[in-house]
């Protein structure tokens, strides 16, 4: 069946997968679009509504982003939002001018026309800004249906034409009412019915893997986390005995990570699952490396050695499978040549060597953690495998700063138990995004049973999110951080001082490094 679809036009925001999400929320099917798609290519695939994303550039600036103009009159509705709106303005008769406030965060919208977008909202919301030009004048045909502090156009509308713009982010979570306008500009604007569904998305990839792997052998990087083994039950779905998973122990592992993966793949999965023991390796790639980007790259590398090295044991694949996400991919690299900036290479995006004899094979590129999730349930996966929290690929390699040894690697492992522990007996677990200790390369002095001590410092680092794109610092009850630190500091040899991390993201990130 061919699902209604929306065309997102992709101008270079960090949010343009996000819009494609809450599309999906709203059970629309959308694809995301170069911004440089022709509205004959458009109409080609029978678009029914299109949305125009915001994007870092101004509309102002030479070579700036532009869409093919005739969007306007294929018949289509059109939502611009951000540089979408600003681009609307400028391809029609409008104007946009640098604003002297530039605004940023919070705001305050106020309604003054209901039509189609704001049908069912209050006539006040608190949205979220991120822009520094703004609408100066309006193109013929449209009016402003709402404002805000520091601009007078902060939506604006031409109901004849379904040309709709709106200034404020809908899409990001701290929009009030921001999916109720998206579900607004769908299904009344546009009039999608709500065709699409996250089995109908199980459904088409296993298809379109099948499409793609043909004949061919497929590799696929096991961790035993969510996003990996979400993919691998996909995959398994569409190919069966042509996968080959392989779990690399690569010495950067929590205590007794290997033993626990395989039981529970054992217990859960009817899968051909190897493990590579390459623990000595990564080790010896790492020895004396400090720069957390460099660290992330050399693991990133030795990976792809493992599993090509595991090919004369399970013999040739073409493809390497891996659970890729859509955050993993944001901060890693840019999308279409357009700048968004590289935040930190994950080592399975910006950490892959550029010559690999693999081709990839990511199902999960495009989504979100909690959607990942929903599709595991959807493909009838157990719950301690869909809500285990995430588990970097580096693993501990990231978690223990400065130089990476055995030392210091056994130290984190049983800190990190101990949270583990705590975390599960309070039945916080599964309440946060993550909890792990990360391991300072910085000694304090302490007394220990009247004895000096000068030993090294474990901080924890407990988030609550949604998707990891932001975060905050978890409110853990003080009784369970005390019992964690005094646990820590009685039961690990080497740990003088407990430290709890009181950053959210941004301007943090999640992990240290
Ligand atoms: N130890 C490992 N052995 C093999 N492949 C791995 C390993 N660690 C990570 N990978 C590969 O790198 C990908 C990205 O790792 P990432 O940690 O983001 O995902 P995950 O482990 O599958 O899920 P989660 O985010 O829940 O930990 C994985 O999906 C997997 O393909
Ligand atoms: O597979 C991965 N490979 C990586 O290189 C990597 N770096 C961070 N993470 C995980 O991604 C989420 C966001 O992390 P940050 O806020 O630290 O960027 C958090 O959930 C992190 O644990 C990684 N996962
Ligand atoms: N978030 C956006 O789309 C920003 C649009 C444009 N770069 C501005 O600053 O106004
Ligand atoms: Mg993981």
């Amino acid at each position: 069946m061919k699902h209604q679809t929306i065309a997102v036009l992709d101008f270079g925001s960090q949010y343009t997968q996000v819009i494609a999400r809450r599309i999906r929320e709203c059970n629309v099917y959308s694809k995301i679009y170069s911004y440089k798609t022709s509205a004959k290519q458009l109409q080609k695939d029978g678009v029914i509504g299109v949305i125009l994303s915001g994007g870092p550039s101004s509309v102002l600036a030479p070579n700036s982003p532009q869409a093919d103009k005739k969007i306007f009159s294929i018949g289509v509705p059109v939502l611009g939002i951000c540089y979408g709106v600003q681009l609307i303005a400028h391809l029609l008769d409008g104007k946009v001018e640098k604003s002297k406030e530039r605004e940023y965060g919070h705001g305050t919208l106020t309604v003054s026309r209901k039509g189609s977008l704001f049908r069912g909202l209050p006539n006040k919301l608190r949205v979220w800004n991120s822009h520094g030009d703004r609408l100066a004048k309006l193109p013929t045909g449209f009016s402003a249906i709402a404002s805000t502090e520091n601009s007078s156009f902060a939506a604006i509308s031409d109901e004849k034409r379904k040309i709709y713009g709106i200034q404020f982010h809908p899409e990001v979570d701290h929009s009030e009412g921001g999916i109720n306008i998206l579900e607004n500009f769908l299904r009344k604007i546009c009039g999608c019915k709500g065709d699409w569904s996250m089995a109908d998305l199980a459904r088409e990839s296993i298809e379109n893997i099948r499409k793609i792997v043909g004949k061919d052998r497929v590799l696929l990087g096991l961790s035993g986390g969510v996003d990996s083994s979400v993919a691998a039950a996909l995959i398994h779905k569409a190919i069966g005995r042509q996968l080959t998973c392989v779990f690399v122990d690569n010495g950067l592992l929590r205590l007794h990570e290997r033993e626990l993966v395989v039981d529970l793949y054992k217990r859960n999965f009817n899968m051909d699952v190897r493990v590579a023991r390459a623990g000595s390796k990564f080790l010896a790639a790492l020895k004396g490396v400090t720069d957390p980007e460099k660290k992330r790259k050399i693991i990133g590398k030795t990976f792809v050695k493992v599993f090509q090295d595991s090919l004369k044991r399970i013999g040739d694949a073409k493809f390497l499978a891996q659970g890729t996400l859509y955050p993993d991919v944001i901060e890693s690299i840019s999308i279409d040549g357009n700048p968004a900036a590289t935040i930190k290479s994950h080592h399975n995006v910006g950490g892959l060597p550029k010559s690999m004899k693999f081709k990839l094979l990511e199902p999960l590129r495009e989504l979100f953690k909690d959607e990942v999730r929903a599709l595991g349930t959807a493909l009838g996966l157990p719950k301690e495998v869909v809500w285990r929290q995430p588990f970097p690929g580096p693993g501990l390699g990231v978690r223990v700063l400065g130089e990476i040894n055995k030392r210091n690697l056994d130290i984190l492992r049983k800190a990190d138990a101990v949270l583990h522990e705590e975390m599960m007996e309070s039945e916080l677990y599964y309440k946060v995004w993550q909890s792990f200790c990360v391991f300072l390369p910085v000694r304090t002095v302490g007394v220990m049973g009247d004895e000096r001590t000068y030993d090294n410092v474990i901080a924890l680092r407990i988030v609550e999110s949604k998707d990891a794109m932001t975060a905050d610092w978890s409110r853990v009850p003080y009784e369970v951080l005390q019992r964690v630190s005094t646990r820590i500091i009685n039961e690990v040899e080497g740990v003088n001082r407990v430290v709890y991390d009181l950053s959210s993201k941004p301007p943090g990130t999640i992990e240290w490094e």
